[in-house]
C-alpha cells in the first residue's frame, strides 16, 4: 500500500522519487506550499487533491493556533485552498468537511489541530477504502483477457492509493482476469504516459502507450473491449467532467459499440449540481500547449487554448462505478439517492 503520511513536522505525500518527470516533494509544513503543489499539479487527480487539501487545513490550524485572528486566518486558508483548481469537486468536499470538523472541535473545546489532523487521516483512509470497494465492484464488468483503454491518470498516484479506473483494472487482474491496457498519453502534460504507464508497468500489468489521437483507430480495429476513466466531477444527471479528451473518447466508444465506464468515489459527485453545463472548466496556462518538456514546439505569436477538462454527457456513459456499487442509466434516478446512503 502506498502510504500518505502526516508526521510531526511534515506532510509527506507520496514517494515520487521514482517519477523522474515530477518534482520530488516529500514534505510540507506550510499550507501555502500545498496550495502551490495543487496549482502546479505536483499533486493532481481529484481524490488526491481532496486528501491533500484535508491535510493542508490541519497545517493551517497548527500555524495559526493561539492567534487572536485564528478564525479569519482559517477562513483565508480554506478560501486559498478552494481557489487552487476549480473543477475537481473532491477539493471543495474535503475543505467543507474540514470546516465542519473545525466548527465542531471549537464548539466542543477540543484542540483544532488534533481534530483536523484526525479528520484528514479519516479522509485519507476512506479514500483508500473507497478505491478498493470500487475495484471490487468494477472488476465484475471486465472479462477474462479484456483490453481496456484509459485516459489520463486515474491510478494510485491520483488517489491516496490503488486508484479509481486503475483500481478497477488492478482488482480485475488480482481476480485473474489478465487485463491489458492501452493508455492515452494525455496531452499536454502527459499524465497517461508518465503516470499511468509508470504505475501499470511497475505492477506488471501489460500496458501499451498510445497517442491521444490513436484511440479511435484502436477501437476501429477491435483492439479495445472497454474504456474506463476516472472523474473530476459528476453531476446529478450523470454528466462527467474528466481530463480533456475524455468526451472525444466517449464519442468514439459509442460509435464503435464499446462500453464506456466511469470509476469515481461518491466524494466526486456534486449532489448540488444538476447537469454538466454548470461545471467550471479549468483553463490552464496556454504555454503548456506550445511547449513539450520545456522545449517550444509552436511558432512565436501563435495563440493557444488549454482547457484542462471536458464534460462527457451521461448518454455516453455505460455505467458509473462507485464504492457503493455500479450505477446504470437513468442516473438521475440513482445518483441523488447515494447522498445520504451510509
Ligand atoms: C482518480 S483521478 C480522476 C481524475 O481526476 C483524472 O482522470 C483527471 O482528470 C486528473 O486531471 P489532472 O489535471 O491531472 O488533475
Amino acid at each position: 500500500m502506498r502510504p500518505v503520511y502526516f508526521e510531526d513536522e511534515a506532510l509527506k505525500l507520496i514517494d515520487q522519487t521514482l517519477l523522474p518527470t515530477r518534482e520530488v516533494i516529500r514534505s510540507y509544513t506550510d499550507y501555502r506550499d500545498v496550495c502551490d503543489a495543487i496549482v502546479t499539479m505536483v499533486v493532481r487527480g481529484a481524490p488526491a487533491i481532496g486528501v491533500t487539501a484535508g491535510y493542508a487545513v490541519a497545517l493551517a490550524a497548527r500555524e495559526f493556533a493561539g492567534r487572536p485572528d485564528f478564525a479569519e486566518r482559517m477562513q483565508q486558508a480554506c478560501d486559498d485552498l478552494r481557489g487552487t483548481r476549480p473543477t475537481a469537486v473532491n477539493l471543495f468536499w474535503a475543505v467543507d468537511r474540514q470546516e465542519a470538523c473545525l466548527k465542531a472541535a471549537l464548539t466542543a473545546g477540543q484542540d483544532a489541530y488534533v481534530a483536523l489532523r484526525a479528520e484528514a487521516d479519516a479522509i485519507c483512509a476512506e479514500d483508500i477504502a473507497m478505491c478498493r470497494a470500487m475495484g471490487r465492484a468494477g472488476a465484475a464488468l471486465l472479462h477474462l483477457g479484456d483490453t481496456v483503454l484509459t485516459h489520463c491518470n486515474a491510478g494510485a498516484l491520483a488517489t491516496a492509493d490503488y486508484g479509481t479506473a486503475l483500481g478497477v483494472i488492478r482488482a480485475a487482474c488480482e481476480a485473474g482476469k489478465q487485463i491489458s491496457v492501452y493508455a492515452d498519453e494525455t496531452r499536454p502534460l502527459l499524465q497517461g504516459a508518465r503516470l499511468t504507464a509508470y504505475e501499470l508497468h511497475k505492477d506488471g500489468i501489460p500496458v501499451t502507450l498510445i497517442t491521444d489521437n490513436m484511440a479511435g483507430w484502436m477501437m476501429r480495429q477491435g483492439k479495445i473491449d472497454a474504456v474506463i476513466v476516472g472523474a473530476d466531477r459528476i453531476t446529478r444527471n450523470g454528466d462527467v467532467a474528466n481530463k480533456i479528451g475524455t468526451y472525444s473518447v466517449s464519442v468514439l466508444a459509442r460509435e464503435n459499440g464499446i462500453p464506456f465506464y466511469v470509476a469515481a468515489p461518491t466524494s466526486t459527485i456534486d449532489f448540488e449540481m444538476m447537469t454538466g453545463d454548470d461545471i467550471v472548466i479549468e483553463e490552464r496556462e496556454p504555454n503548456e500547449v506550445g511547449h513539450f518538456a520545456g522545449v517550444q514546439t509552436a511558432p512565436e505569436g501563435i495563440r493557444f487554448e488549454n482547457s484542462a477538462f471536458d464534460v462527457t454527457p451521461h448518454q455516453n456513459v455505460s455505467a458509473i462505478i462507485t464504492e457503493k456499487g455500479v450505477l446504470y442509466p437513468p442516473y438521475i434516478q440513482h445518483i441523488p439517492k447515494l447522498k445520504n446512503e451510509g
